[in-house]
């Protein structure tokens, strides 16, 4: 049986899409499973290069259509606390919320993360919910990404461009908490059961005075 990182901890998830040994040594990816148990979380600070990184987030926030939308909650319409943006195949609405978002078509820069993803990945996307946190005071509520149209098992990857912001998990269940800090250019995957077990979010912080763009490619089901 071959080396796996924290072995003891957690079981390791079969479908991880980062091999179960950490490779080290320059050039090649950083990359670790989160002990988590009931989840399949895989992170990698530096998937893309800090220029790679900056250019996407320069891209990204210059070109897309960012939009901040209302939801209703416990029947009264509030503002989500960051700006949104859904692109995708022709095909690809989804319901958030009670908001039925059109996607808009992909854009170059998107088309080119949304390959690199599903390379890492080795699984389609075909649409990408965008979410720009303008600074600190903007946040993301504790959620699953377990809509029916998601499928069971989604495999969601999650790029982070911009400030480095703490991103929650708590168990549905037990409570458990695991966090860790998302870093310019990580990718961060969740599949397997994660979503039927834990929420995720990320909570305002005084700390941060800086933009963060977070790209969460799906697969979504007609
Ligand atoms: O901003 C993040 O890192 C998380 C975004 C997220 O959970 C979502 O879009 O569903
Ligand atoms: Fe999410």
């Amino acid at each position: 049986m071959s080396f796996k990182i924290g072995q003891s901890a957690f079981d390791f998830c079969e479908e991880s899409v980062f091999p179960p040994v950490r490779l080290s040594g320059d050039g090649s990816l950083n990359f670790q499973q989160l002990p988590m148990t009931d989840a399949c979380v895989s992170y990698a600070p530096n998937f893309l290069s800090v220029d790679e990184a900056n250019i996407a987030f320069e891209e990204l926030a210059a070109t897309l259509e960012w939009r901040q939308d209302n939801i209703v909650l416990f029947g009264k319409k509030v503002k989500i606390p960051r700006l949104q943006a859904w692109y995708g195949d022709s095909n690809a609405s989804y319901m958030y919320s009670g908001l039925l978002m059109q996607a808009m078509p992909w854009t170059e820069s998107l088309d080119r993360l949304k390959s690199r993803c599903e390379k890492q990945c080795n699984k389609q996307f075909n649409s990408v919910l965008a979410n720009l946190y303008r600074n600190g005071a903007d946040s993301m509520g504790m959620h699953a990404d377990d809509e029916p149209e998601l499928g069971t098992k989604p495999t969601i990857a999650s790029l982070t461009l911009g400030a480095a912001r703490n991103f929650i998990f708590k168990h549905k269940l037990n409570k458990q908490k695991y966090s860790l800090v998302l870093e310019h250019g990580s990718l961060l995957v969740m599949q397997g059961n994660t979503q039927q077990y834990w929420q995720h979010g990320m909570n305002k912080t005084k700390r941060v005075n800086n933009p963060r763009i977070n790209l969460t490619f799906r697969y979504v089901y007609q």
